[in-house]
């Protein structure tokens, strides 16, 4: 159990959270963290991911379970489980709304309300690592989930930024959020960091190149690597699939895989 005293939460079986940010919309945020989860998951790791995003959530739709519903228990909502092991476990507004395009209009107290009720009224159960999608930049949502999670200790964020300089800009306000609120920068990753050709394997940086390496670099934090735009991750999230299973010579497979051992290795440092 990681958690101190604070505010009810139902997180005691959960290791470790992994808050996924970026200062710009649009960045491979919510890619990543599904590409992340699938990633852990084939290390053998249980993984939820809790979808803050409430005015965009992305996350049912990358699973192809946007049609599921969420069913209460004894110990609270039960997230919906992306497969029968349930090693994959999700909530996000998306399946709280009549229609999953409806628009969510809410004032932040009601944002504030929902994501506490993520934390604690969610039967989590078990997970080895609950990843935490937010939404573009530091909004009411981002400090209302670092206030409801923050009574857990292993908790650490993840900045997505591409790698063109207004989105590293961007990013560096996301560093002065985590510094701010004491969060933990677990490292960068550069997203959309160049693209391979499918027929020669030369990389054309089709914008700038090492942003997120240097701002890593200079703001002292780990950096996590570049992936690379790759038609078939944008064809996985599209359908659902999961991209590390079924593309395995695509060229951002190894970037992915290696983000997920430096996860596994920092978390693993980081809980001993
Ligand atoms: N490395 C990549 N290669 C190819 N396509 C990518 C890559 N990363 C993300 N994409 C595509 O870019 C689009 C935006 O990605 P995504 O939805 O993950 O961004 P986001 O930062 O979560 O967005 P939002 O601001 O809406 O939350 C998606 O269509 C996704 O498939
Ligand atoms: S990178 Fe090479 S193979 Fe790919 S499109 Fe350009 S010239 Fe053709």
């Amino acid at each position: 159990m990681e958690e101190a005293a604070g505010e009810r939460t139902n997180l005691a079986g959960v290791r470790h959270i992994l808050l996924v940010l970026s200062g710009k919309g649009g960045v491979g945020k919510s890619t990543i963290s599904t590409q992340l989860a699938l990633a852990l998951r084939h290390s053998g790791r249980r993984v939820g991911i809790m979808d803050v995003d409430l005015c965009g959530p992305s996350i049912p739709r990358m699973f192809q379970v946007q049609d599921s519903d969420v069913h209460q228990c004894d110990s609270g909502w039960v997230p919906v489980y992306v497969d029968q092991d349930k090693s994959i476990s999700l909530m996000s507004i998306g399946f709280l709304l009549e229609k999953p395009d409806d628009a969510v209009v809410w004032r932040g107290p009601k944002k504030n309300a929902l994501i506490k009720q993520f934390v604690a009224d969610v039967a989590w159960g078990d997970l080895d690592f609950l990843i935490v999608d937010t939404p573009p930049g530091t909004s009411d949502e981002h400090i209302s989930t670092v206030e409801a999670l923050r009574p857990h200790k292993l908790l650490g964020a993840i900045l997505v930024t591409t790698p063109q300089a207004v989105s590293v800009g961007d990013v560096r306000r996301e560093l002065t959020f985590c510094k701010k609120t004491g969060l933990r920068v677990l490292g960068i990753v550069e997203n959309m960091s160049g693209f391979v050709c499918p027929h020669c394997s030369e990389c054309t940086n089709i914008f700038s190149k090492g942003g997120g390496e240097e701002l890593a670099k200079h703001a002292g934090v780990p950096f996590l690597g570049c992936v690379p735009l790759d038609p078939q991750l944008s064809q996985s999230s599209e359908e659902g699939r999961d991209f590390i299973q079924d593309f395995p010579k695509s060229p951002a497979f190894p970037a992915l895989a290696h983000i997920a051992q430096q996860i596994l290795d920092g978390t693993s440092q980081q809980s001993s």
